[in-house]
Formats: structure tokens, sequence, C-alpha cells
């Protein structure tokens, strides 16, 4: 047998070779209206499910919803270009179709699909995660979109183990076309591939990948985004010159710190801060003075209106 064929043949075994029934999905909740959870509510309603966005600060809904609200605009203005009345009826109808709510049992009770997107933290995790597993009906499959986490170590905090993977998005969700869908050793088959429909149904490529540290993505983008951080802290060069050097000599769209601070500082640190005390010898994931000292000062990135940069202006 050809190499190719037999390292096919491996992948499919582990991954996408099933033939397991998926589940349907109508209703999905996304809890965490923050950066993230706000675009993910976006596509699902835009593909036409009925979602619940849920968190428990009433002012992050607030802010959401009118993030979607402009998102949107922003969207349809190309898409329905000489159709206005168009745009107008797509853009009520996705808004129509989510609930805002800081009621966690009022999505929780009603969903096939929970899409967790709080804060990169596994203690306030598994403390939502417990929770939705006593309010939640036992078909409802469970999801999590953290960047830095075991997605098998979210998952202690449940029974339905069977019924948890990953769906790891990108920001900005409504423009980023992946969609990374983690399988542990628990997912069954059927699960697995209702997230990889689920993918597809609002428009995403897919991507499939074990349940390994920091997924495909980030396990090659956090490394980089370090010896940058570094390389700055050294004094080696501006930030400034290293994002003008990585977009014009690598095309990357954005270079290390304007990313750094489109991500969220508070967030980087968080991962950072976890990955150096999961990997106590690996030197790669030191703290950075810099950013713990922008955290320190509320200097979150575009969030606050400050990081490396100003937005200010
Ligand atoms: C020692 C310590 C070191 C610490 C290091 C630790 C680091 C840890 C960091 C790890 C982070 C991990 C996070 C994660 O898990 C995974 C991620 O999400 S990584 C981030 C991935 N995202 C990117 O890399 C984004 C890169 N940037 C871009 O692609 C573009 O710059 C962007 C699309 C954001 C903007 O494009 P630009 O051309 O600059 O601007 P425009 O305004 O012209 O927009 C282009 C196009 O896109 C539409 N658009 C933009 N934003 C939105 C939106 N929110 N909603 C809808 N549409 C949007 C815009 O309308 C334009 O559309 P056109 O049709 O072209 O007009
Ligand atoms: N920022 C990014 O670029 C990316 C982040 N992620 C991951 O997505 C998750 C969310 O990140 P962001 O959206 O950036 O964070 P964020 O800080 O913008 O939003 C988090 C939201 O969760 C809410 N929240 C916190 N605890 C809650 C709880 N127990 N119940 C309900 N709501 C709660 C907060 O009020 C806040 O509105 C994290 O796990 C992060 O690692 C994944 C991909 C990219």
């Amino acid at each position: 047998m050809a190499k190719n064929l037999i390292i096919n043949n491996i992948f499919k075994r582990n991954f996408s070779s099933t033939n397991a029934l998926s589940r349907k999905i109508n209703s999905v909740s996304v809890v965490g209206s923050g950066l993230m959870g706000s675009g993910i509510a976006q596509v699902t309603a835009e593909a036409g499910y009925s979602v619940y966005l849920i968190d428990q600060n009433q002012n992050a809904l607030d802010k959401a919803m009118k993030s979607i609200q402009n998102s949107l605009t922003r969207s349809t203005k190309k898409r329905f270009n000489k159709e206005p009345d168009h745009a107008e009826r797509y853009i009520k109808d996705t808004m129509d179709r989510i609930q805002a709510t800081t009621e966690l049992d009022s999505g929780a009770e009603k969903s096939d699909l929970i899409i967790e997107a709080i804060v990169e933290n596994i203690q306030a995790k598994h403390d939502l995660f417990s929770k939705l597993d006593s309010i939640s009906p036992k078909e409802t499959i469970f999801t999590s979109n953290t960047s830095s986490l075991p997605i098998t170590e979210i998952a202690q905090s449940v029974n339905r183990k069977d019924r948890f993977g990953g769906l790891h998005f990108f920001n900005p969700v409504p423009v980023m076309k992946l969609l990374e869908v983690i399988k542990t050793h628990e997912t069954s088959d059927a699960t697995y591939k209702t997230l990889l429909e689920y993918g597809l149904s609002i428009g995403k490529t897919t991507v499939e990948c074990k349940d390994t540290p920091g997924f495909i993505v980030n396990r090659l983008l956090v490394p980089y985004m370090f010896e940058a951080v570094k390389m700055y802290e050294r004094g080696d060069a501006s930030f400034q010159d290293i994002d003008t050097a990585m977009k014009l000599g690598a095309g990357y769209p954005m270079g290390p710190f304007e990313l750094l601070d489109y991500v969220g500082l508070d967030t980087s640190k968080f991962i950072i801060d976890g990955w150096r005390k999961r990997y106590p010898n690996d030197s790669t994931f030191q703290s950075s003075p810099v950013i713990d000292q922008l955290v320190s000062e509320g200097r979150l990135g575009r969030k606050t209106g400050e990081g490396f940069y100003n937005y200010k202006k």
C-alpha cells in the first residue's frame, strides 16, 4: 500500500470515518458575549439557527448586540450593495434570531448545542459547565472555544463526556474562515460529526484536530508571538518596527503587537500564565513584564481603547 494511503487511512480512522448519525441542531446557546461570543452568535444566527446569547453582565450583552448590529451593517453594505431594503431585512431577521439574556437556564434548557466563550480560566469554565450539566437536557452537546486549555480537562466537570468537544473560532469571527473542531478520546463519533456539520452550516472551513496543546493554529502562533514580545523586551527593535516587518516582510495582515491588542492583552496573559504553569520547564513560556504592566493599568488592547497602541485618537 502506498505510504500516502496508509497515512490517509490512519487519519480517517482517527477522525471522520464513521457511520454515526449526527444530531439535528435547531437552537444554540452561546455563553459569554465578549469579543468571541458576539461573533459566534452572529454567524450562528446568520445561518438560520435560533440563538441565546448569555452573559453574566448586562453591559456586556448590550455592547455585544450593538457590535453585532455594526458588524452586520458592515458586511451587508457590500453584499447587498444595490438592495438596501434587502440588507435591512437581513439584519433585522438575523438580530431577531438572537435572544440576549443574563439567565443561564433560559437558554440552556432549550438548546441542542452550547458554545462556551467565557474568560480563559479553568475554574470559571468548570463552574459554568457543572451548572450547565445539571440544567441542560441530556442530549445537549457542550463545546468550548478555549484558546489554550485542554478540552478533556474542561470536560472533567460534566458527566456527558461523550457529548463534549471543542469548537475553536478565530477573531474576528465573521471574517475568519477557519473553525478547528476538536475531538477528545471520549467525544463520540455522533457528537463529532454533528460539530463538523454545524461548522460547515455556518460557512466555515473546518479542520479536525486532536486535543493537543494549542490545537493547530495556536501551537504555531503562540511561540511566534512570544518571540516577538521577547525581541521587543530585549530592545532589539521597536514594537512598531516588528509589526511593519512582519506585515511587509512576511505578508501577515497584522503584526504581532497589533494582533495582541486585537486578541486582548488580558486573554493573552491568561494564555501565557496558563501555559507557564502547565509547562514549567519550557523556557518559551516566560512571563512578559510589559504585558503584565499594561494589563495592570487596564490597557487591554482595542477593547479598552489602548494597549500597545492608542485607539482613542
Ligand atoms: C512573552 C509573552 C508573550 C505573549 C504572547 C501570547 C500570545 C497569545 C496570543 C494567542 C491568541 C490566540 C487567540 C486565538 O485563540 C485564535 C485567534 O483568533 S488568533 C487571531 C486570528 N486573527 C487574525 O490573525 C486577524 C488578522 N487580521 C486580519 O485578518 C485583518 O487585519 C482584519 C480582517 C481583522 C481587518 O482587515 P483590514 O483589511 O485591516 O480592515 P478592514 O476594515 O478593511 O476589513 C477587511 C474586511 O473585513 C471586514 N470586517 C472586518 N472586521 C469585521 C467584523 N468585525 N465584522 C464584519 N466584517 C468585518 C470589513 O468589512 C472588510 O470587508 P470588505 O468586504 O473587504 O469591505
Ligand atoms: N480574543 C480572541 O482573539 C480569542 C479568544 N478565544 C477564547 O474565547 C474565550 C472568550 O474570549 P474573549 O471573547 O476574547 O473574552 P472577553 O473578555 O471579550 O469576553 C468574555 C465574556 O464572558 C463573560 N463571562 C465571564 N464569566 C462568565 C460566566 N460564568 N457566565 C457568563 N458569562 C461570563 C464576561 O462578562 C465577558 O463578557 C476565551 O476562552 C478565549 O481564550 C478564542 C479565540 C480567539
